[in-house]
């Protein structure tokens, strides 16, 4: 299972959504990130210019790879498996809402399985788990990766 073969991965978000201020994006992100980093020795790195491991985009539908959105609901987001180019970049589908609350989607918990996949996790067959294939709303305050993907994490990173 490819994974990444360093400590320090760098990020950065080339697109953001008009459903959210870029400062709420940036730290939603971050805490999206630090879910792992809690857990596992990798640290993460937003950068603002060059490319970065994981590029993160807000776009509708034709997006620039060969897997465009399909318009709000279905698919909300994807990400590559690590690896070079590509791999890593974690896109989310602009027709969807993007929201901090249980409206729309909540972009926390998105962020979250999105980077499960950017970091290597596939999905699980746990219901509670994060890396379940169907989104559901839960309370994310205080919230913490489920016992489930920290064991895959873990796995993967420990
Ligand atoms: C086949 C892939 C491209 C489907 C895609 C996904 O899993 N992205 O990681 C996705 O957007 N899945 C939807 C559900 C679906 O399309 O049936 C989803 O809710 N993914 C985001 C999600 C899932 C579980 C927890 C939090 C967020
Ligand atoms: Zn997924």
């Amino acid at each position: 299972k490819p994974k990444w073969d360093k400590q320090t991965i760098t990020y950065r978000i080339t697109e953001y959504t008009p459903d959210l201020s870029q400062g709420e994006v940036d730290t939603t992100i971050a805490q999206a990130f630090k879910l792992y980093s809690d857990v596992t020795p990798l640290v993460f790195k937003q950068i603002y210019s060059g490319t970065a491991d994981i590029m993160i985009l807000f776009k509708a539908r034709n997006h620039g790879d060969f897997y465009p959105f399909d318009g709000q609901g279905g698919v909300l987001a994807h990400a590559m498996s690590p690896g070079q180019g590509e791999g890593g970049d974690a896109h989310f589908d602009e027709d969807e809402k993007w929201t901090l609350s249980s409206a729309g989607m909540n972009l926390l918990l998105v962020a979250a399985h999105e980077f499960g996949h950017a970091l290597g996790l596939d999905h699980s067959q746990d219901p509670s788990a994060l890396m379940y294939p169907t989104y559901k709303y839960v309370n994310t305050h205080g919230y913490q990766l489920p016992m489930d993907d920290k064991r895959g994490i873990q796995a993967l990173y420990g």
